[in-house]
């Protein structure tokens, strides 16, 4: 048997969804640099699950659909005065929500194309109220109901705030789900294909991929990397910090990608915004110290840096807490996730590797008495 480590380079299934090709990135033949500039995040949930941008009447029907589904239920939200708020991180917190959602789905193990895609729009619609209602109910604070009139991106960081979010942080929010939408056979996406591959439901799906989302090697790298800012605090200290840290062969969050050789191309976005937006915050030296570290990084590694990097200054420009960056991710990448858990039904054989085991050979049992 010959063991691929991590399945580097395995080609484990066709898509039509998103590519990566020559470190080109596409959501269904769109570059993902002409989709940041000029689509709104709903466009983007109408390709990957359609598989072609919505006409206007088409757009409008999805928005109304989302609006319709995005309050959770009563159930969901009395949960969350239960959990043991301190310690609970908010990526684990979506992930219960999420597997409780389903509790509450009539149609949750109903496996027909159509009820399936309803799924796919309730859960789309709810991850925002999931992840800003855990957000306030952890401060005390009452869970804000979504706006009809307003956008997705708008949306969230009003459920999050209660105010009106301004046309930058806007624009910001909006450019951010976009980037984060899909991204090809990522461990989140693999996972949520394993799991609905052996028919099971659209929530378990979801929940797993959640799951392997939080890990730090993946989504949770951009909280990772806002704490790596804040330790190292100023522009003057990133130089030590850092060449110290690649001395000691530790990794630097937010560098790296196992596809992406030349570079990541959503992260040129995140580093324009980010420079926009901590000049507009008055902080601009989240901005300075990041780029500081990339040139140390590519210089030293030649590792450039990934969607995670940019997107932590970005966030917290944003006044968002650092430990709701991974379930922002969340909230757009469950766009994908669901496009996937629908193609992989539409095609589906069960996913089931081989190990080569490397344990002893053949043993007799032993009774416990003789042990
Ligand atoms: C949305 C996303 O998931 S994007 C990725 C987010 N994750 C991160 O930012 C965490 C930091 N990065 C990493 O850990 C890795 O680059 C990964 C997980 C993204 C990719 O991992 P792999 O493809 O398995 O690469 P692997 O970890 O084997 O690294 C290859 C070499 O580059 C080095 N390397 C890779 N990333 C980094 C990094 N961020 N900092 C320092 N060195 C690194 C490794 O130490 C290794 O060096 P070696 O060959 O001398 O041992
Ligand atoms: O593709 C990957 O391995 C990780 C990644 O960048 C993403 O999921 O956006």
């Amino acid at each position: 048997m010959t063991v691929t480590r991590g399945l580097e380079g395995v080609v484990a299934t066709t898509s039509s969804i998103s590519s990566i090709i020559d470190d080109t990135l596409t959501y269904v033949g769109y570059d993902i640099d002409d989709l940041a500039e000029n689509a709104s995040f709903e466009e983007v949930i109408y390709l990957l699950w359609h598989r072609k941008l919505p006409t206007a009447a088409e757009l409008d029907e999805l928005k109304k659909q989302l609006a319709e589904s995005a309050a959770l239920p009563k159930e969901v939200l009395e949960h969350f005065k239960m959990y043991p708020i301190d310690k609970v991180h908010p990526m684990a917190a979506v992930r219960s929500a999420v597997s409780l959602l389903g509790l509450y789905d009539d149609e949750a193990d109903v496996m027909e194309k159509e009820a399936n895609y309803r799924k796919a729009i309730r859960l789309q619609a709810k991850m925002p109220a999931i992840v800003t209602a855990f957000a306030r109910v952890r401060k005390g604070l009452e869970p804000i109901a979504p706006r009809e009139d307003l956008n997705f991106a708008a949306n969230f960081l009003y459920m999050l705030t209660g105010d009106e979010p301004d046309e930058v942080a806007v624009e910001a929010m909006n450019k951010a789900l976009v980037l984060h939408a899909d991204h090809e056979l990522n461990a989140s996406t693999f996972t949520a294909r394993v799991c609905v591959a052996t028919l099971s439901d659209v929530y378990s799906g979801v929940t797993a991929a959640i799951g392997a989302l939080k890990g730090p090697l993946h989504g949770g790298a951009n909280e990772a990397v806002m704490k790596m800012l804040t330790e190292i605090g100023t522009l003057e200290n990133v130089e030590p910090a850092i060449r110290g840290k690649l001395a000691n062969k530790e990794k630097i969050m937010g560098f790296g990608h196992r596809v992406y050789r030349q570079g990541d191309p959503r992260a040129k976005h995140l580093r324009d915004m980010s420079k926009k937006l901590t000049e507009l915050t008055g902080e601009p030296h989240w901005y300075e110290m990041s780029t500081r570290i990339e040139e140390i990084v590519t210089g030293e590694k030649n590792l450039p840096p990934n969607v995670d990097f940019y997107s932590a200054s970005v966030y917290h420009s944003l006044g968002i807490d650092h430990d709701l960056f991974t379930p922002i991710f969340a909230v757009s990448r469950v766009s994908g996730w669901l496009a996937h858990i629908l193609e992989q039904y539409d095609n589906n054989r069960l996913i089931r590797p081989r190990a080569d085991y490397t344990g002893p050979g053949k043993q007799e049992y032993v009774s416990i008495e003789m042990r």
